[in-house]
């Protein structure tokens, strides 16, 4: 299959290793220059559950696509919530009418965005329990499990989600169709909206937080109030299991070990996060439907507080 990873960075890395030695046709799509000529020079390099390896992956800055000459059936965005607008608009010209689209980014409402440059049917929205990290220009860090959950937008398109699902499992990255993926990108966010944010401000690993004693009332706090905007949309989730894949987030023995891609984002990289598509984003929901959400509130507000303070960019 030919394929786009559009968004190189850490998690667009891993998906583009993982496919390429699947054996599918992939190529890399990114604004980071730096990263797009180590790639195309010396290769993409990751440490991968403690293995050095390098795969020769084309890459292309988004920025300049005219001359490429792929015809894409999948492209896969893996871009921060703030550059999706901006890499659909550069991706124009590789989107063909058959061309299948699937978001795995974090946080919610991304089809919004997606629906003002890719057919409806088209669209496969998702979320993924996969991790990574970068190290630098062309390397990046890949240990641990995980498993990604997609479903087709368009009525009657199962066959397109889960030939993408074997697409992908084919590759080892354990993808399933869910037959309710609002649910699951309200789980999904439930985890983002604990680990990401706190871990961030508290400048520590998942497990290490897990440790504290306050970590389970906490965690209990926001995840209600996520759940409570959740029900407002008709989206009914199982708290329990809910807390229960979280507590998976803080063994160190799978992924506790990880700084969650907001602690990357601000601490390691002085960059902007995406705290108003998750924790934010439950805020303004809240405000809509009558749902109090303080926890949400102050998180986002600290993370904030936090950008400006780094002055991050
Ligand atoms: N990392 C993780 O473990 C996980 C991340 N996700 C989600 O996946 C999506 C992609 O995240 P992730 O892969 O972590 O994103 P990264 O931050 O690794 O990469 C995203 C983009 O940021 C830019 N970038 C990243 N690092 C640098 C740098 N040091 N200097 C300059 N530019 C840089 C690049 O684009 P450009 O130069 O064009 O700005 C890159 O494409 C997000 O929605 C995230 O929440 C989901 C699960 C786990
Ligand atoms: C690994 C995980 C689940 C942590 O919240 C993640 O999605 C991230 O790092 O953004």
């Amino acid at each position: 299959m030919n394929i786009v990873i559009a968004g190189a960075g850490a998690m667009g890395s891993r998906f583009g290793i993982m496919l390429k030695q699947a054996g599918e046709n992939v190529i890399l799509v990114d604004g980071w220059q730096q990263h797009i000529d180590e790639i195309n020079q010396n290769g993409l390099k990751a440490n991968f559950n403690g293995q050095d390896v390098t795969e020769f992956i084309s890459a292309y800055n988004q920025n300049d696509l005219s001359d490429v000459d792929f015809s894409a059936d999948l492209v896969i965005l893996f871009t921060k919530a703030m550059q999706l607008d901006n890499m659909l608009q550069s991706l124009d010209n590789m989107l063909g009418k058959d061309t299948i689209v699937l978001c795995l980014l974090n946080g919610i409402g991304h089809e919004d965005v997606i629906k003002k440059y890719v057919d409806y049917d088209n669209i496969l929205l998702g979320n993924t329990m996969w991790t990574a990290g970068m190290e630098g220009p062309g390397k990046v860090t890949l240990f641990g499990n995980g498993s990604v959950d997609l479903q087709n937008l368009g009525e009657g398109k199962e066959d397109v989600a889960q030939k993408v699902a074997d697409v992908l499992t084919n590759a080892d990255l354990n993808a399933r169709v869910s037959s309710d993926i609002l649910t699951s990108i309200y789980r999904k966010a439930c985890v983002n909206g604990t680990m990401n944010g706190l871990c961030t401000i508290l400048d520590s690993n998942m497990a290490d937080f897990g440790d504290t004693s306050v970590a389970k009332p906490i965690v209990q706090k926001i995840v209600s109030e996520f759940l409570a905007v959740a029900r407002a949309e008709n989206v009914f989730l199982d708290e329990e299991a809910v807390i229960e894949q979280i507590n998976g987030c803080f063994n160190r023995e799978t992924i506790g070990l990880h700084h969650p891609s907001m602690y990357q984002d601000l601490i390691i990289n002085n960059r902007l996060t995406e705290i108003d598509y998750i924790n934010g984003a439950i805020v303004r929901k809240g405000k809509e439907y009558g749902v109090p959400t303080p926890y949400c509130e102050f998180l986002t507000q600290l993370i904030h507080s936090k950008e400006e303070i780094v002055e991050a960019k």
